[in-house]
């Protein structure tokens, strides 16, 4: 006899769009829903379109995905508009055994930490890339006030990491809130807890992209042979 074929391997793309509609299954009909940022939670969005008569509307965690929310009409909720919502659906640059993750990459880490606290579930997206034994070989972001960046840079290189101010078109990036970011490497965070209570807690630093606090209830992981779901007590 012979065994079947393996599942055809997908594009990261197709394993993204295969979590983003899987999410759906998470969003609570009548009610708004968190909405972070990135690649996969874009997709994520685009199939929440499908539903956007049976929802309130969102919270975004970014310019980015307000403006997307709203091009695909979905109504966008402030914040402080809403006390509590049932689910926040976010991707992650990294993500552990134990719902802890790593993000930023995007640079609405603030934002994102800010709708997962007032969210009962995170329900992370992810592709399987992003699955990961111990935090850090993704370079850990950290949202700094501009005029402490060159002191933090100094603090992480304490604790053995090589930190750089994030730039784009030739200059610092600045985020949603007027700040810049820092990207530190050569970290493995085996505490998360720990390190993140640490790190917040360095003058001038808004957001450490770590999520321990604010980890992940479950995880959606795209893979080639269809999504895996992580819960996590
Ligand atoms: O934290 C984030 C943005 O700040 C994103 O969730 C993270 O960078 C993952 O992005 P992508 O889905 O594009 O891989």
């Amino acid at each position: 006899m012979t065994s079947p074929a393996p599942a055809p391997a997908l594009t990261q793309d197709e394993l993204k769009a295969q979590v983003g509609l899987a999410a759906l299954d998470y969003v609570v009909k009548g009610e708004i829903v968190g909405v972070g940022t990135g690649s996969t939670v874009n997709k994520f969005i685009d199939a929440l379109a499908t539903l956007k008569t049976q929802i309130r509307g969102a919270v975004s965690s970014s310019v980015a995905s307000t403006e997307r929310l709203q091009a695909l009409g979905i109504p966008v909720f402030d914040s402080n508009e809403v006390e509590e919502l049932a689910v926040y659906i976010d991707g992650a640059d990294e993500i552990d055994g134990r719902g802890y993750m790593i993000k930023g990459g995007g640079a609405a880490l603030t934002r994102e930490k800010i709708v997962a606290a007032q969210s009962r579930r995170f329900v992370c997206i992810a592709d399987s890339s992003k699955l990961v034994n111990t935090l850090g070989a993704f370079p850990l972001p950290v949202e700094v006030i501009p005029m402490a960046t060159q002191r933090v840079i100094r603090q992480f290189a304490r604790l053995g990491g090589q930190a750089q101010v994030r730039r784009k078109d030739g200059a610092p990036l600045v985020t949603d809130n007027g700040q810049h970011i820092v990207d530190v490497t050569g970290l493995r965070i085996t505490d998360p807890l720990g390190f993140e209570t640490e790190v917040n807690q360095w003058p001038g630093v808004i957001t450490v992209g770590v999520f321990a606090r604010q980890r992940a209830s479950v995880c959606l992981l795209g893979t080639s042979s269809g999504v895996r779901t992580m819960r996590f007590g």
